[in-house]
């Protein structure tokens, strides 16, 4: 059961914060008991070893907030500058703006959410805040992907639990890596791995493939696409930045979808950051899940439609200001990208501790950096 989070009781901002935000009131809510898009099977009835014949297919799913391509957020996570306490009102206020940009969706616990600087504990706050943040400013639709990659097999399986308790849609799943020199060599401790936690999870699973966060382990496409065939395996986030195997990738699933519609794959290929928008849309990807798109939602997604509406000439000059932008991201990592929140929308604060806070010199740069793609966004 998801608990009762009162979005009005947020602390000493109180309701002038809450109600000032482009106008959404956040009125006391209760997250969902359970979430919209739990799977036909009980996910508290699964275990550890379930089979991969013994779930249903894609289609099976039992899916109210459908994966639809565009872009998704990796919502960065905020804390009290002070006690380094989990800021949920920053939460709620973050997580509707990103909705008001008309994002597609969200993600907990990304690389940008600092996931392993919270407790079990906090993680559920966290997707429980952002679900009843959505749902209370009217974006109920939006689903909220939440990341559960752990080191075992089993702590992974109760992320997902945990995430779909706290109103979770999705969950994001690194592969294990602390142990990788045992296992690397041989892809099956991985497929093995993957394919437990979705035989086991009452959520559907998208694969993240992030050599730089895991050791330097880099699923290949072989793998990625072995995966999709488990039926509740429905996507990959891929930062790896390997646009080859996005291609086959999203190729080899398109192909194997039947009445494939492009509208609502039944496999989305995602890139995993925002400078590779359009060369993943031009290689068959659809869309992004990015962590830029926390300063910069709208350029994202004007790239994106551009690119859709065939006007590649303007969709590529998007392109190079939303890369500009990202390469401060991608340098300035979680620190960067809340600095340029606090420097230009006025909120952000300083990721957890042992995280480093910018210095003025590195805040100043990271502003100016930012400067460009700000006021392109500002202006859409
Ligand atoms: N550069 C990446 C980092 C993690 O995947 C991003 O934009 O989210």
């Amino acid at each position: 059961m998801a608990p009762h989070i009162d979005i009005s009781s947020l602390g000493d901002h109180g309701d002038n914060y809450m109600t000032a935000f482009n106008g959404v009131s956040f009125l006391p809510v209760t997250p969902p008991t359970s979430n919209a898009n739990s799977l036909k099977t009980n996910g508290s009835q699964t275990s550890l070893g379930s089979s991969f014949e013994s779930t249903p297919i894609k289609s099976d799913l039992h899916i109210t907030r459908p994966l639809l391509p565009g872009v998704y957020v990796p919502t960065v996570c905020f804390f009290d500058p002070e006690t380094e306490d989990v800021d949920t009102r920053a939460i709620a206020l973050h997580s509707v703006r990103l909705a008001q940009a008309g994002v597609t969706g969200l993600a907990t616990q990304g690389s940008n959410g600092e996931a392993v600087h919270l407790t079990h504990a906090e993680r559920h706050l966290v997707t429980s805040t952002t679900r009843a943040a959505l749902d209370s400013g009217g974006f109920s639709h939006i689903p909220v992907i939440v990341g559960c990659g752990s080191q075992s097999t089993r702590e992974t399986i109760q992320y997902c639990r945990e995430a779909w308790e706290a109103g979770g849609d999705y969950a994001l799943v690194l592969p294990p890596s602390y142990y990788a020199s045992l296992f690397a060599p041989s892809s099956e401790t991985i497929i093995e791995y993957f394919t437990t936690v979705a035989s086991a999870s009452p959520i559907p699973l998208i694969i993240y493939n992030f050599p730089g966060a895991v050791n330097g382990l880099d699923l290949s496409s072989d793998v990625i696409l072995k995966l999709a065939q488990h039926p509740k395996i429905v996507g990959v986030k891929l930062t790896c930045g390997n646009t080859g195997k996005l291609n086959r990738v999203a190729a080899a699933t398109r192909k194997e979808t039947l009445n494939y519609d492009p509208q609502a794959p039944e496999f989305l290929v995602l890139a995993g950051s925002a400078d590779f928008t359009i060369q993943s849309m031009i290689g068959g990807g659809h869309g992004i899940l990015a962590g830029l798109a926390n300063i910069a939602p709208k350029a994202c997604i004007k790239t994106v439609e551009l690119f859709n509406a065939g006007k590649y000439d303007e969709a590529q000059k998007m392109q190079e200001s939303v890369s500009r932008g990202d390469w401060t991201a991608i340098q300035g990592g979680v620190v960067g990208v809340k600095a340029g929140l606090q420097s230009w929308m006025g909120y952000g604060g300083y990721a957890r501790s042992p995280l480093p806070r910018p210095t003025v010199e590195q805040t100043k740069a990271w502003k100016e950096e930012f400067k460009e793609l700000v006021m392109l966004e500002k202006s859409l």
